[in-house]
């Protein structure tokens, strides 16, 4: 059995190594549009893998002004949260150069991620899409952006003709009510790109893409078997 065409492997033998490597690669994206359209977007997910990425990106010189910054997905919770991945975003990554970045949060502040998806959906439609870049994380339950298994709109979000491009997501392990990218939105991109680390991630990601056992219903594999988008994984250790 063959792995989808579709997905190539960047592998580190550190993770700094793989955070320097995709910044460099990330940046040259935005620097791109910038040159070509002016204004570059770039869309990031959160959790805890990013931070050295976003530590990297952030030194990158470049016209951060000009670079609209939002999030693949958010957790419902404020920016004193420390759960927010609006907080990580603002720690890690919109600090030196990056500072000047304007950023889009994806939390309104309403009282639950329905009350707030009409604002939300709002400020991704205002974006001049496609993206320049979308960097994607992955759970070990082969959850990406909030894609999660048992996700209450998973179909829905995962429907790549679904016109929504923003959705509420439940479901039991993901800890608080999220917001998410659907699929078709993360795909509007002129480069993708799946940041992992750990052994386990690499084998839940190789059984996704291979549809092997359980994996083959894992939240990933949309992304890993779509043709619309090159994936580049970035993975270290
Ligand atoms: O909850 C989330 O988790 C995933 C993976 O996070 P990590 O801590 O395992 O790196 C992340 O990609 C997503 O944006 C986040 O909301």
């Amino acid at each position: 059995m063959s792995a989808p065409a579709n997905v190539t492997t960047h592998s580190f033998t550190g993770c700094q190594a793989q955070a320097i490597a995709l910044a460099e690669r990330v940046a040259e994206r935005l620097r791109n549009g910038l040159a070509q359209r002016g204004q570059a977007v770039l869309a990031v997910s959160g959790g805890s893998t990013p931070k050295a990425f976003f530590e990297q990106l952030s030194r990158q010189a470049l016209d951060w002004a000009r670079v609209q910054v939002t999030l693949v997905d958010e957790r419902w919770v404020p920016e004193s949260d420390a759960r927010s991945n609006a907080r990580l975003v603002h720690t890690h990554l919109l600090q030196h150069a990056a500072a000047a970045a304007p950023f889009i949060p994806l939390y309104t502040g309403d009282a639950s991620p329905e009350a707030g998806l009409a604002r939300a959906e709002a400020r991704i439609a205002a974006l001049p899409l496609p993206f320049d870049a979308v960097v994607l994380g992955m759970g070990d339950d082969g959850h990406t952006a909030s894609f999660f298994p048992g996700g209450d709109r998973l179909a829905e979000a995962l429907d790549p003709d679904g016109s929504a491009r923003v959705l509420p997501m439940h479901a039991p392990d993901a800890g608080e009510p999220r917001i998410t990218l659907t699929l078709p939105t993360l795909l509007q991109t002129r480069a993708l790109y799946l940041l992992v680390a750990g052994e386990k991630k690499r084998d839940v990601l190789a059984d996704a893409r291979l549809g092997l056992g359980a994996a083959r219903d894992y939240p990933v594999r949309a992304v890993l078997t779509q043709q619309r988008v090159p994936v580049a994984v970035y993975w270290c250790p």
